[in-house]
């Protein structure tokens, strides 16, 4: 063995390696390797040599890794250019992804969301009165399904602007399922191949860019009088080298942004319901809180209602903890890199894999990890984290897109940390919370069998999710 490199993960056969084992159930793989191996260690992923490296300290090698030394695109582009379309996020240079992200986060300005937060709430009360699914007072339903319906409903009205939304009533909800059949971790691999899923997906790209670009053209003939949406601010920004945004790259921001927010959004949303009806006690605590912050009448929901709701807010941070939906965040080494404080030196033929979720259940930092405890994010609570790593405060850097958290000083990262870290946190944090508050109003949920039981982790397609169908009991409130 080359005592230079990293361990290598036990396996029995060559190119599978660990394949298997890691891709059903990534954490478990993490959390028992690095009980044999220690922080650093490499598995053959599909004949890759793929080294892991978890914990804080693991985070920021990866995450906070050089341009020179790590690439993202490097491994990334062969699954997301044929879905986004060419020229944007991992089909340009670094450089261009950091202009495309400022431009994305611009929009993503509280007074937009201001406007969102009443979109959202009249998207999730009317599909709940007019879904044939919740006729009636009380039923069981798959709600996986179901938040994947309201996710996308909610993102493209409020984030596209409502002439996409009124497009997926009819054809963009076919085509965005074919463009979705391509966003799978097999493509990974076999990008290349001529699978039939992959031509129905290079169709499916081609035409919702037409859309995108149709629009931008309706819009522009109206003379720009659209609202705060995402597609006006994209259509009127330039690079710094002050060329305008081409209308095909506007519309691929578009396409990349709606995936984007569809898995990461609707695979939380469900976990949400799902432990929702796990924890009917805290459903009624949530509905309670509702009542004592805004009233026994409920008014409409306003986005400064969600800042006094902190119940409300701490659902989404413990479901992020536990049920992250990016569990594996990879990087190509572009040149060989020492891991500081060991001999190791990681080659250019690896693939680096960083696991932030692993920090997030370690007891080290949250005690009792395993227990899904919205509470523990109360300051006085007995399972509060012990986060505060006082000794590393938490340092920013600005990589062209506004000051991004180095997240060294954090073992919570859901949505990662660094140059390619998330810009729709507050997005997803106000579409999250929004569609909580208004469930909350509207059902009481539990288990079919009326148990405390959670239903198992699906990690099989590029972001984990809840294992279909996932079934909960839901009744009317009266
Ligand atoms: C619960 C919701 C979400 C979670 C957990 C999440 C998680 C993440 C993570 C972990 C990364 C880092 C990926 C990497 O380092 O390779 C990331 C990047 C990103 N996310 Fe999200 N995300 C969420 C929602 C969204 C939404 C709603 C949008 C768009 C509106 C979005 C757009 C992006 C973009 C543009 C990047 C940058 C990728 C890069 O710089 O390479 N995300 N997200
Ligand atoms: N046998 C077997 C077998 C083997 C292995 C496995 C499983 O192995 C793995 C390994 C790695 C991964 C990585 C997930 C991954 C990475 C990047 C992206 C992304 F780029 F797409 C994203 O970050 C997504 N994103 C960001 N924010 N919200 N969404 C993004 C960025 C910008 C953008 F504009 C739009 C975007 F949407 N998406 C997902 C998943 C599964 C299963 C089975």
């Amino acid at each position: 063995r080359n005592p230079n490199e990293p361990p290598l993960v036990f396996h029995w056969f060559p190119f599978i390696g660990s394949t298997i084992t890691y891709g059903m159930d990534p954490p478990t793989f993490f959390t028992e390797n690095r009980e044999k191996y220690g922080d650093v260690f490499t598995f053959i992923l599909l004949g890759k040599k793929t080294t892991v490296y978890v914990g804080p300290n693991g985070n920021d090698f990866i995450l906070n890794g050089k341009l020179r030394d790590v690439s993202a695109e490097d491994i990334y582009t062969v699954l997301t250019t044929p879905v986004f379309g060419k020229d944007v996020v991992y089909d340009c240079p670094n450089s261009k992804l950091m202009e495309q992200k400022k431009f994305m986060k611009i929009a993503l300005t509280t007074e937009a969301f201001r406007s969102y937060v009443p979109i959202i709430s009249h998207e999730v009360t009317s599909y709940f009165k007019t879904n044939k699914d919740f006729k009636g007072k009380s039923g069981i339903v798959n709600i996986s399904a179901k938040m994947a319906e309201i996710t996308i409903f909610t993102a493209s009205h409020a984030l596209q602007g409502s002439d996409i939304r009124g497009k997926f009533d009819e054809s963009l909800a076919a085509l965005y399922h074919d463009l979705d059949m391509g966003f799978s971790p097999i493509n990974f691999m076999l990008h290349w191949a001529p699978l039939p899923w992959n031509r129905r997906r290079d169709h499916a790209q081609r035409t919702v860019a037409q859309i995108y670009m149709n629009t931008i053209k309706e819009r522009r003939a109206q003379g720009n009088t659209a609202g705060l949406d995402m597609l006006t601010h994209l259509m009127n920004s330039s690079y710094k080298d002050g060329t305008k945004v081409p209308d095909h790259e506007v519309a691929h921001m578009m396409i990349a942004l709606l995936m984007a927010g569809q898995h990461s959004s609707s695979s939380t949303s469900s976990w949400i319901m799902l432990r929702l009806a796990q924890n009917p006690a805290i459903m009624e605590e949530l509905y309670q809180e509702q009542i004592r912050a805004l009233g026994s009448d409920l008014p409409p929901l306003k986005y400064e209602d969600l800042a006094k709701l902190p119940l409300n807010q701490a659902i989404v941070k413990e479901t992020l903890r536990l049920h992250a939906p990016i569990h594996s965040i990879m990087r190509a080494v572009k040149q060989p890199m020492p891991v500081p404080n060991t001999k190791y030196v990681i080659p250019t033929s690896h693939v680096l894999l960083a696991a932030p979720g692993v920090s997030a259940s370690d007891p080290g930092y949250f005690p009792n990890p395993d227990i899904w405890d919205p509470h523990r994010w109360d300051p006085s609570s007995p399972n509060a984290p012990t986060i505060n790593r006082s000794d590393v405060e938490d340092e920013k850097i600005d990589y062209g897109y506004g000051l991004v958290s180095k997240g060294s000083a954090s073992p919570y990262l859901p949505f990662g940390a660094g140059r390619h870290r998330c810009i729709g946190e507050h997005f997803a944090n106000v579409q999250l919370q929004t569609i909580t508050a208004e469930v909350v109003r509207l059902f009481k949920f539990r288990n079919p069998d009326g148990s405390d039981k959670l239903i198992g982790t699906d990690y099989a397609s590029l972001f984990s999710r809840p294992l279909e169908p996932a079934n909960i009991y839901w009744e009317r409130r009266q």
